[in-house]
């Protein structure tokens, strides 16, 4: 992600938290950002904060899931975060958070 965004000379900040209470304050933390990618991993299913959160923040973002959720348990057919993303991409493995990066190129303006 970082080498396909320095093209802008854009940064990459990464976290990785277990709780929603990290993720909440990370978003809420972050509003002169680009743009983000996201995987909510199992919070995509029940994390209402992590989408109020994503609801509020000013800027493009993507969410990505490494694993094919529609070919899972029929649990994680749902998500509550990705109603708020600007796109969503998933099943192509980690190639999905590169072309994650690639999309907010797309999103953002110069
Ligand atoms: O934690 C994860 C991983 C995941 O977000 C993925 O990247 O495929 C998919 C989620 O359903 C699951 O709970």
């Amino acid at each position: 992600m970082a080498e396909v965004v320095s093209e802008r000379g854009w940064k990459v900040r990464s976290h990785q938290y277990d709780s929603e209470g990290d993720l909440v304050r990370t978003v809420n933390a972050n509003p002169d950002t680009a743009g983000a990618v996201v995987n909510p991993g199992a919070l995509m299913m029940a994390g209402w904060s992590l989408r109020d959160a994503l609801a509020a923040y000013p800027r493009p973002w993507i969410e990505v899931h490494i694993s094919n959720v529609w070919a899972r348990e029929q649990f994680r057919h749902a998500s509550v975060t990705g109603p708020v993303a600007s796109g969503v991409i998933f099943g192509l493995g980690t190639d999905g958070y590169r072309l994650a990066a690639r999309a907010l190129l797309g999103l953002v303006a110069d």
